[in-house]
């Protein structure tokens, strides 16, 4: 028996750092994004397809971000014609990932877990949060975004609130050690739960 953790919350609210408390507990970890990542570089699953539907997006054998995102604001049906491509193949590495797992939990990294309807695949939704002005200094302050395109991406974003109101667990990532009570307060739970089953 495993048990399957659906890890979700907004950009820069910590779920990457909370997925590695997880694994510090033993838990196996796989992470939507990072799938993406193996799916565009060269020789990835996604780099036929994609030279397929947008030639101009891969280039050295590789599928560009950039040259999406140029697609995607000259074509408002771009990303929909992106997604139908990725997310069957991000799908098939999930699958593939959680049929190799040897741990007892399995905690899946998914930013649109909800927006995706993925909570119909895990036993219990984890959603991390803060409040939004924490948020937003922890994002600007990694240097890789302007505010307005912080902004853009969560706007795009199911709100913070909505997604804490549909997790089964919220986790607040105020600070290291109690995201570290949180998160072995789930896996002790789950643990309960794979020994009654
Ligand atoms: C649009 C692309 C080219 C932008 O790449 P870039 O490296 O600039 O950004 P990154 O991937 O880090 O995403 C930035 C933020 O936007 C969110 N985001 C990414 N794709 C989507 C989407 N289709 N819908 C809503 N939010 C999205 C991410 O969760 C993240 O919080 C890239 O995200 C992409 O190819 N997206 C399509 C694949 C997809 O849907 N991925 C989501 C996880 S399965
Ligand atoms: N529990 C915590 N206590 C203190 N700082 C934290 C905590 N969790 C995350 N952070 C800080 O918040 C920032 C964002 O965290 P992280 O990268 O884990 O977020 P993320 O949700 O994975 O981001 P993205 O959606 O952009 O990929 C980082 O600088 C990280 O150090």
């Amino acid at each position: 028996m495993t048990f399957l953790i659906g890890l979700t919350g907004s950009i820069g609210m910590g779920k990457s750092t909370t997925a590695k408390l997880f694994a510090d507990e033993g838990c196996a970890v796989w992470d939507a994004d990072a799938a993406v990542h193996r799916l565009y570089a060269p020789g990835g699953a996604a780099v036929e397809p994609m030279r397929a539907a947008f030639p101009q997006a891969v280039i050295d054998g590789a599928v560009s971000r950039d040259a999406l995102k140029a697609a995607i604001s000259a074509d408002r049906t771009a990303l929909r014609r992106i997604e139908t491509i990725v997310h069957p193949l991000v799908a098939d590495d999930r699958q593939a990932f959680i049929a190799a797992a040897t741990a007892d939990i399995i905690v899946l990294d998914i930013p649109l877990l909800f927006e995706g309807g993925g909570q119909r695949m895990v036993d219990l939704t984890v959603c991390v949060s803060v409040p939004a002005e924490i948020q937003r200094d922890r994002v600007l302050a990694r240097g890789t975004m302007t505010e307005d395109q912080f902004e853009m991406i969560r706007a795009k974003q199911m709100p913070d609130a909505e997604k804490r109101a549909l997790a089964d667990r919220v986790v607040i990532t105020d600070t290291l050690d109690h995201a570290r009570q949180q998160v072995r307060a789930i896996v002790a739970e789950a643990r309960e739960k794979l020994k009654d089953a």
